[in-house]
C-alpha cells in the first residue's frame, strides 16, 4: 500500500488512541506461560509483534517463524531452552542478520543445547529444550537488551536462579528496568547491585494486569506537534508514572516547543514558542534507540546542527536504521553524516521540498517518524505503508483523525 500524505492546515486538533505497548505486552505473555497460575492481561497489544508471540505459544508447531519481531525471537530463544521439546525458530531475511549469539552463547553456558542451522551466531536456531539448572554468567551487554530481558524472564523458573554479570556498556538499560518493574509486580524479588542482576528460583505469582499505552509510538505525535503551525493534541491513557523508557520523549520534544500536560484521560500536547531556541541538539539514544528516527525530522526541518550518539544498535534492527534515514534523508536535502559507529551528525543546512516516493525499508519506524515530513511539505508519499502493523496497526486512521490527508496510490 502506497499513501500519499499532506497536512492541508498544519493546524493539527484531536484526539489519538494509541496502541498498547509491545514490549509490555511481550513480557507479560511469556510471564503467563512461566506462573503455574492463570492470570489476565488486559488491553493486550494488537501489534503484529504481540498477536504473532500470542498465535506461536497458542500452537504446538516445530517450525517457528518470529517474522521481523525481535522480542518475540529473543524471548523465545531462551524460553524453549528452558521448555521440554524441540523447535526450530527462524524468521524473516532481516532477521537471519540479526545476531543471536551472545544469547545462544548465554543460555549454553547454563546447560542448553541449541544449534545454528545457517550463518554461526544467526538466526535460523534449533533448540532441544530441557529443564535448565541456572547459576552464574557473564553477558555482554552492549549489543541488545532484549538478550538479558530473555534471561531474566526464564531466570525465577531456574532451579537455582540466575546471577548476570553485565559487561560492556549496556545498551537499552531502561528496558532491562521494564521487564525486572513488571516481573516485580508479577511477584518476583530480584537484587540488582552494581553489574549484577541476581534473581533467585521462586514462582511467579498472578495478578491481573493492564498494558500501558505505548511511548514510542507517542514519539511519532510529539514529532508532529513540534512541526504543526498550531497544534492541540491529546494522547489518550498516556501517564507520567510509566515503566517505559521512551516516556523521554516528553521531556526531549519540550526543547522544540511540544508543551505536556497530564490529564486524568491521558495527555495533553500543545506547541508553544520556546523562550530560548536550541542553538545545536546533542543527545545520547544508547538508552532509548527506537527514539532516533523521531527526532530526525524536527532537527531536519529546524536547520539546527546535531549530533546523535548511541546509534550503534540501529544497524541491527529491522533494517540498518543509519543507512535507511540516509538515504531518505537525502530526497529532502539533508545529508547525515556518520562520525563513527555509534554517532551521526546533521550540520546545519536547509530541507528542500522533494516528491520523491520515501521507501519504508521493511520498518514501522520508517514510515511513522517519515510520515512527519509531510508538515514541511505540500504533501509527501510513503511506500508500502502497511509496515506500521507492526507495532501500531492504526496508525493511519489517527492521522486521519487529526486532520492529515490520506490517500492510497
Ligand atoms: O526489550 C524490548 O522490548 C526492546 C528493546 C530494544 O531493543 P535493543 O535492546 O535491542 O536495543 C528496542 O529497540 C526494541 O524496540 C524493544
Ligand atoms: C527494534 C524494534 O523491535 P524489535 O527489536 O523487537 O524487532 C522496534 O520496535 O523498533
Amino acid at each position: 500500500m502506497n499513501l500519499k500524505i499532506s497536512h492541508p492546515t498544519k493546524f493539527l486538533f484531536g484526539k489519538v488512541e494509541l496502541p498498547a505497548s509491545k514490549s509490555i505486552s511481550n513480557r507479560l505473555l511469556i510471564i503467563q506461560r512461566l506462573c503455574k497460575q492463570s492470570f489476565e492481561i488486559l488491553n493486550l497489544s494488537e501489534a503484529n509483534d504481540t498477536r504473532l508471540l500470542q498465535d506461536i505459544l497458542s500452537e504446538d508447531r516445530n517450525v517457528v517463524d518470529a517474522q521481523d519481531a525481535g522480542t518475540t525471537f529473543r524471548f523465545l530463544t531462551a524460553y524453549y531452552a528452558m521448555t521440554e521439546g524441540e523447535k526450530i525458530l527462524t524468521g524473516s531475511e532481516q532477521m537471519k542478520k540479526r545476531p543471536i549469539g551472545v544469547l545462544v552463547d548465554a543460555l549454553r553456558e547454563l546447560g542448553a543445547d541449541i544449534s545454528y542451522m545457517g550463518e554461526e551466531g544467526y538466526p535460523p536456531i534449533a533448540i532441544r529444550g530441557s529443564k535448565l539448572k541456572g547459576g552464574e554468567i557473564s553477558i555482554d551487554g552492549s549489543i541488545s537488551s532484549q538478550y538479558i530481558s530473555a534471561l531474566l524472564l526464564i531466570a525465577p523458573s531456574l532451579s537455582v536462579g540466575l546471577s548476570l554479570h553485565l559487561k560492556g556498556k549496556v545498551a537499552s538499560t531502561p528496558y532491562i528496568k521494564m521487564t525486572l518493574k513488571l516481573m516485580n509486580k508479577l511477584g518476583i524479588s530480584y537484587l540488582w547491585k552494581g553489574n549484577v542482576i541476581t534473581i533467585p528460583s521462586q514462582p511467579y505469582k498472578p495478578l491481573t494486569v493492564i498494558v500501558e499505552p505505548d511511548w514510542s509510538a507517542a514519539s511519532y505525535f510529539f514529532s508532529f506537534a513540534a512541526l504543526a503551525s498550531s497544534s492541540e493534541l491529546t494522547l489518550m491513557g498516556l501517564n507520567k508514572e510509566s515503566i517505559q523508557g521512551d516516556r523521554i520523549v516528553a521531556n526531549l520534544f519540550e526543547q522544540f516547543g511540544v508543551k505536556v500536560s497530564y490529564l486524568k484521560k491521558g495527555i495533553k500536547l500543545r506547541k508553544e514558542i520556546v523562550e530560548n531556541p536550541l542553538l545545536q541538539f546533542d543527545n545520547d539514544f544508547n538508552d532509548y534507540p527506537d527514539m532516533v528516527q523521531s527526532f530526525i525530522p524536527i532537527v531536519a526541518a529546524s536547520g539546527l546542527p546535531a549530533v546523535f550518539s548511541g546509534v550503534k544498535s540501529l544497524r541491527i534492527k529491522e533494517t540498518n536504521r543509519v543507512e535507511a534515514l540516509k538515504i531518505e534523508m537525502k530526497k529532502f536535502g539533508i545529508e547525515i553524516i556518520e562520525l563513527d559507529e555509534d554517532r551521526i551528525e546533521l550540520k546545519e543546512q536547509a530541507l528542500k521540498e522533494s516528491k520523491e516516493p520515501i521507501a519504508t525499508y521493511n520498518d514501522h519506524r520508517m514510515a511513522m517518524s517519515l510520515a512527519s515530513m509531510a508538515l514541511t511539505q505540500d504533501y509527501i508519499e510513503i511506500h508500502n505503508a502497511e509496515v506500521v502493523n507492526k507495532s501500531f496497526p492504526n496508525f493511519w486512521e489517527n492521522l486521519d483523525r487529526i486532520g492529515f490527508k490520506i490517500e492510497e496510490m
